[in-house]
Parts: structure tokens; sequence; C-alpha cells
């Protein structure tokens, strides 16, 4: 087992796309890299601005997700040398801590002789993050369609399939973190009848939209009632750009995750300066730093490398 460094390259993804929360995922040509060996003794070395402040040693969450993989498969958790670095910044709702547990699963899994499949360590992966959203789509890239199983353990029901040709994202990352827990906790226990039903027809519309490249019909189907409503006072400028931006050139806009990220769905780069324009105006009337970045879909989910030393 020793002597091979693994390295593992994770996109960030988006989770909802507006009405399928916890249920629709798309990953994002934005990565993370975990490289992971076995040692004589555990290194957690932490690169670039963005994972600045995450610990350090035993505690990060590679390393736990990395010793819970080796303890499922009956063997002896071993010291480990990892090294991670992220393009996405952490807590902004660009599926950050799925990325890292996909990333430690997979290459603990590599490391540990390969004791689990693939379907296997995505049902890890959503039992660690609570939903299979944007760990479906970090493991297998493009747009994932996926609910929890029955009982835990069973294998995870999803549908996965390629971003429709041609479809652009620009999201507007506020500077400031949003924790999954905070925005969860805004969230209603009940929700009415009339308001889960709106649920189901806009977020069906919206896969099949997706699913045929029908991106006239997405302004109309990203609409959403059971999270971004309360979320939106987490968030400023969030119910302008949901309301107005398919008015500057938008295909269609959603919260991203839990946010604080907005995403801004378009297809044309003669729309692009419209929309920028727009979201400039709206960020900059609420006093807050962000930034915008234009994001392409990965298909290919996790990639994995080998180093034999
Ligand atoms: N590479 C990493 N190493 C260690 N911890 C990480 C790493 N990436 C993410 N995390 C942990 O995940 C937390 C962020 O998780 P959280 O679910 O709040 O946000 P997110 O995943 O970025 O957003 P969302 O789930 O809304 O898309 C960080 O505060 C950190 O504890
Ligand atoms: N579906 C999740 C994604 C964030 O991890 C949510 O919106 O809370």
């Amino acid at each position: 087992m020793n002597g091979r460094r693994v390295k593992v390259t994770i996109p960030a993804t988006t989770a909802n796309l507006g009405p399928g929360f916890d249920a629709l995922g798309m990953a994002f040509q934005l990565y993370s890299v975990v490289e992971m060996e076995i040692s004589d003794h555990t290194t957690v070395e932490m690169m670039g601005k963005e994972l600045q402040g995450t610990p350090t040693d035993k505690n990060n969450l590679l390393y736990k997700v990395a010793a819970g993989l080796f303890q499922d498969a009956g063997l002896a958790i071993p010291e480990l040398a990892i090294r991670a670095s992220s393009e996405a910044p952490l807590t902004r709702g660009l599926g950050s801590s799925a990325a890292a547990i996909v990333g430690a699963l997979v290459a603990a899994n590599h490391l540990a002789g390969e004791p689990f499949t693939r379907e296997q360590l995505f049902e890890k992966a959503t039992r660690l993050e609570g939903h299979p959203d944007n760990a479906g789509a970090s493991m297998f890239g493009g747009i994932i369609v996926a609910t929890m199983p029955e009982k835990p353990g069973d294998p995870i029901p999803y549908v996965r399939f390629s971003a429709p040709a041609g479809l652009q994202t620009l999201v507007v990352i506020p500077e400031f973190m949003l924790s999954t827990e905070k925005a969860r906790n805004v969230l209603p226990q009940v929700y009415s009848r009339e308001d889960v039903v709106y649920n189901v027809g806009h977020s069906s519309l919206l896969v099949a939209a997706l699913a045929q490249g029908r991106l006239d019909l997405m302004g109309r189907a990203m609409s959403d009632r059971l999270h971004q409503p309360y979320r939106a006072k987490l968030v400023p400028g969030l119910d302008e750009i949901l309301d107005k931006a398919t008015e500057h050139g938008a295909l269609g806009a959603a919260l991203s995750g839990a946010g604080p990220t907005i995403l801004c769905f378009f297809s044309s780069d003669e729309k692009l300066e419209k929309l920028r324009a727009f979201v400039d105006r709206v960020m900059k009337g609420h006093d807050i730093s962000y930034r915008v970045m234009i994001l392409q879909p990965d298909e290919n989910g996790v990639q994995v490398e080998i180093h034999q030393r």
C-alpha cells in the first residue's frame, strides 16, 4: 500500500438550481485538488488563500473523512500526508465541503486498495453531506438529479446528464461566509401544499428543460418557494437579482446552494455585458464586497492520478 501518492481533482458545484432543493446539482470547471499518501506521521498542508484557516492537523475534514473510510473498510487507520488547494472559496455555496469529502473519499479509497465502488463512495459522501446534490455533481460531473436513499446504506438513486450546449454561468460571490448550517436553520419545518406543489412542478419542468436543451424555459422553471424566499434576508441583492435578471440577459437565476453566491445562467457573450452591468448595479447598491466569475460546466467529475514513488 505504501509508496503511492494519489492526486485527486474535484469540480466545484452548485446545488438546487432554484426549485430542486437537495435534489439537483451541477459541476463547474473550478477545481480543488487533494493529494494524499501513507506516511510515518500525519501532516496536513492547506495551500493558497481559499483554505487559510482550515485545520492543519487530524481535525481537518480531509483527514477525518479519509480515516473514516479506512475504518469502514476494516483496515487500520494509517498516518497520512495530505496536501490540498482550492480555486473555489469555502462556505459560499459552491460545494466546497462536498468537494473536500468526495476528494478525501476517492483518494483514501485508492490508498486502501479500492474496497469501495464509485457508487458506494457517492453514498458515503451523501451521508456525510446530508444531501446528494453537491456530492453527486462533484463525483460525476455534469448535471445530477438524485434523492436520498430509502434507508441508510442503500445506493443513491441518481441520473446524470450533460449540461445543455452553450450554457454558461455568471456567479456573484459575496465576500462573506454563510455556512450551510446557518442557511438551513432559517427554513421552515412545514410547508403548505400549495408551495410544495409549486416546487414539484417547477423542479420537474427545470429538469426536463435542461435535459432537452430548452433554455427558453429556464427563467420560468427556476422559480422556488422552498428555500430562496427564506434565505433572501441573509443574502443582500438576492431578491432583486432573482426578480430582474432575465430582463437583463440571464436565462434564469438562483441562489447557489445555501448561498451567499448567486448564479445567473446565460448562453451568449452578447448578453454577458448587460448582465454584468446589472449585477454590478445591484451589488454596489448593497455596499458589500463581491467578485464575479464566469464558469463553464464540468463534464468529468472527480479525476484521479496515481504517482508511484
Ligand atoms: N479542503 C478543505 N479542507 C478542510 N475543510 C474544508 C475544505 N473544504 C471545505 N471544508 C470545510 O467545509 C466548510 C464549508 O462547508 P459549507 O457546507 O458550510 O459550505 P460550502 O460547501 O462551501 O457551500 P454549499 O454547501 O452551500 O455549496 C468549511 O468551513 C470547512 O470547514
Ligand atoms: N441543498 C443544500 C446545498 C448546500 O449544501 C442546501 O441548499 O442547503
